[in-house]
């Protein structure tokens, strides 16, 4: 052995060593990824993300990918000649976008990420809310005050929804197989109506109703940015209110901290935002000493300490 390889060695071998302790904490635990539409970078990006999902399964984590595809559902109706509109943070969804949202979550990206997973030796599965009944969604309802008359008004943003029911049955069933859910962010309602449900928001609630240990957000910024565009390593609750209230936050990162909130309330562990655009981010927050990215604490718990 080379010099070189023997030192590329010792150093792979001092990384797994550090890395053991983090793999056992996580060790038949399930981890929410969440792997938005702005994080699917090029194919050496994507092959980097199904290696880390693989990995999980392989040290004994339970990963369950969810997924979005905001860009992708955007360029799809640019092609079909359908203008689509955004109000916070949420695509206004009539009736012939709802049909181009579903094609393409549960569809073309879906069976995408199911693909690029399986070709790292997994058995990934792809689903959506509607298969074993595991999501009932309601249209959303969203209302804002206007300024002047000081009057609440209704958004209607068509059928966007709210995951309102998770059956857990069909993801208890997978946890306990070889398979990998890879699940898009699309639902029926009971009103028999399908809902285009914000991906953010929809691993919130998958998160919530398995009481994982840990939900990541992939996305394409290093986490949340103060107002000089510097990375927050932490914030509490209350902090992340407050830059919300403050407009710091804006746009996707909305519903994104938002269900970060509502996760950490409903009582998962720990909540993170980190760069999907950075090889291996999976890997590095949930088994180095590190982390990566911005965590959402509960007001009044302890500072990262791993
Ligand atoms: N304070 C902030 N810190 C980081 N990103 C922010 C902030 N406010 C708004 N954003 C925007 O939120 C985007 C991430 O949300 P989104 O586009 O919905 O991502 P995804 O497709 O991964 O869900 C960032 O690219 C950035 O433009
Ligand atoms: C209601 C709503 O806005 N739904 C989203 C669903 C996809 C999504 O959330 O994708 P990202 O995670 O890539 O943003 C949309 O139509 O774009």
């Amino acid at each position: 052995m080379s010099e070189a390889s023997k030192s590329e060695a010792y150093d792979q071998a001092r990384l797994l060593s550090e890395a053991l302790p983090y793999m056992q904490r996580y060790e038949g635990r399930t981890v929410v990824v969440k792997y938005g539409g702005h994080a699917m970078g090029d194919q050496h990006l994507a092959t980097a993300f199904a290696r880390d999902i693989a990995l999980l399964k392989q040290s004994g984590v339970n990963p369950i990918v969810v997924h979005g595809g905001g860009p992708q559902i955007g360029g799809m109706l640019e092609k079909m000649g359908i203008v689509s509109e955004f109000k916070g943070g949420l695509r206004v969804t009539d009736r012939k976008t709802v049909e181009v949202v579903e094609m393409v979550l549960a569809g073309s990206i879906n069976k995408e990420i199911v693909a690029l997973i399986n070709a790292q030796g997994e058995w990934a599965i792809g689903l959506c809310g509607k298969d074993g009944n595991m999501v009932f969604a309601e249209k959303l309802k969203r209302t804002v005050v206007d300024p002047d008359s000081n009057i609440e008004k209704v958004v209607d943003l068509g059928f966007v929804g709210e995951p309102v029911e998770v059956d857990r049955t069909l993801l208890d069933l997978l946890a306990r197989s070889e398979m990998i859910p890879v699940i898009a962010p699309v639902a029926p309602g009971r009103d028999g109506e399908t809902y285009n449900i914000n991906a953010d928001t929809f691993a919130g609630a998958i998160a919530g109703a398995l009481e994982a240990k840990r939900l990541l957000f992939l996305t394409d910024v290093s986490g949340v940015l103060d107002k000089s565009g510097k990375l927050i390593d932490e914030l509490t609750v209350a902090e992340a209110r407050a830059l919300i209230a403050d407009g710091t936050i804006s746009g996707g990162m909305i519903p994104k901290v938002e269900t970060c909130i509502e996760a950490v309330e409903r009582g998962v562990e720990s909540v993170v935002i980190v760069d999907g655009k950075a090889p291996h981010s999976v890997l590095l927050e949930l088994f180095t000493v590190h982390g990566a990215g911005t965590r959402i604490r509960p007001d009044g718990a302890p500072e990262r300490t791993t």
